[in-house]
């Protein structure tokens, strides 16, 4: 089932506006992740397009399923599955109890039988791996177990639509982990289109199909996550994906000078800011023809498929961040209070409202 938004706002009272006209479209099995910083609006779509909250009548904006357009259409008769952070498991009812209730509820005549609904129920405890769980009580499960029960449950009246706020916001990293391997599989398998919301960078990354950015109760951009990385619509998505490193500064002749920092460049004469991602920075025991960029190391992780590595320097208005190879690593042989240089790789420029303009490779483009 498809997904497709237009001119969807909202008001709340006299506070503002939470969203502002929103234009989306979700194709049938698609994976679409929500992102972006506290207050941007994820819930509030989210919300609006389950049913749970009315869009604003100016613009008269509308929300189709498929070809069904279900603006009025009552939460209960849009046939979407939800699974919240917040959204208990009932606490009094077995697991099995907990998956089957959605199904015990239905009118008599769209009841399954009581036999069909145990086949349905213990086939989706087994997709979740919770079979041998059905007559526990969710306090008698983990937080990541009672996450697996509120996914079968969602999906045991087979919603076309799953919607999911923050699904996995409450457990640690390795069980989210798992839970987001556990959502993928279920999504592919079962071929609903997904919907859900998070401010985790990774996790929206890694999950998604699609994902929309958004701030302030728009949407920045909707992209794959590889696009929105390398082809990011404006500064915001630039920033809000990933590490960035600034360098702000005056051009003059050839030069672009920030406190002790000098950088040759060919770019007009002006004030000028420039954004570099920790890959892009290079680090060196001394200075380039090109570049002379003093920073001290502040801090090193090497835990991971990278070295870590923070800088400070006068210059600077916030650390910086480079990430090295470990044989890099190793060569320099980079400690904590070292003084060394940064030698960039290629930046990245903005306009004043933001647009990208034309990623360069430094001039000395080091190795
Ligand atoms: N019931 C409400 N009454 C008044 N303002 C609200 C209400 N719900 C949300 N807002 C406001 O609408 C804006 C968007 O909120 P929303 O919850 O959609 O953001 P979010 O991106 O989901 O944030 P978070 O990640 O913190 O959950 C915020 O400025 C918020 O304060």
């Amino acid at each position: 089932m498809s997904i497709r938004l237009s001119d969807i706002a909202k008001h709340y009272g006299r506070a503002g506006r939470a969203l502002e006209p929103v234009n989306l479209e979700v194709a049938e099995g698609e994976l679409v992740g929500l992102l972006g910083p506290s207050g941007s609006g994820k819930t509030t779509l989210l919300r609006i397009i389950a049913g749970l909250e009315r869009p604003d009548r100016d613009p008269a904006g509308r929300i189709l399923f498929g070809d069904r357009d279900v603006t009025d259409v009552h939460v209960r008769d849009r046939r979407i599955g939800f699974v919240f952070q917040h959204y208990a498991l009932f606490r009094h009812m077995t697991v099995f109890d907990n998956v089957a209730f959605g199904l015990t509820v239905l009118p008599r005549r769209e009841r399954p039988s009581s036999g069909e609904i145990r086949a349905r129920v213990y086939r989706l405890l087994e997709m979740v791996q919770l079979e041998r769980f059905a007559e526990r009580y969710p306090a008698q499960l983990s937080g990541g177990q009672q996450q697996r029960v509120s996914l079968a449950r969602a999906l045991a009246l087979r919603p076309e639509v799953l919607l999911l706020d923050e699904p996995f916001g409450a457990l640690d990293a390795k069980v989210r982990q798992e839970l987001r391997r556990w959502l993928r599989q279920l999504h592919d398998e079962l071929g609903f289109t997904s919907l859900f919301v998070t401010h985790d960078q990774e996790e929206a990354l890694e999950l998604s199909d699609r994902v929309a950015v958004m701030s302030h109760g728009r949407i920045e951009q909707i992209d794959t996550p590889d696009a929105l990385y390398h082809a990011p619509a404006n500064r915001f998505v630039f920033e809000f994906l990933g590490d960035v490193n600034h360098l702000e500064g005056e051009v003059r002749d050839g030069v672009l000078t920030c406190g002790a920092a000098r950088l040759r460049t060919s770019l007009p004469e002006g004030r000028e800011r420039l954004l570099l991602r920790p890959h892009e920075v290079r680090l060196a025991e001394t200075p380039s023809p090109e570049a002379h960029l003093p920073a001290t190391v502040t801090a090193v992780s090497p835990v991971g498929a990278e070295v870590r590595v923070e800088l400070a320097a006068d210059w600077m208005a916030e650390p910086w961040l480079a990430t090295l190879r470990h044989a890099d690593y190793e060569r320099l042989g980079l400690t904590r209070g070292q003084r060394l240089f940064a030698v960039p790789r290629r930046w990245h420029r903005f306009t004043a409202d933001g647009r990208p303009q034309p990623a360069a490779p430094a001039r000395a483009a080091a190795a």
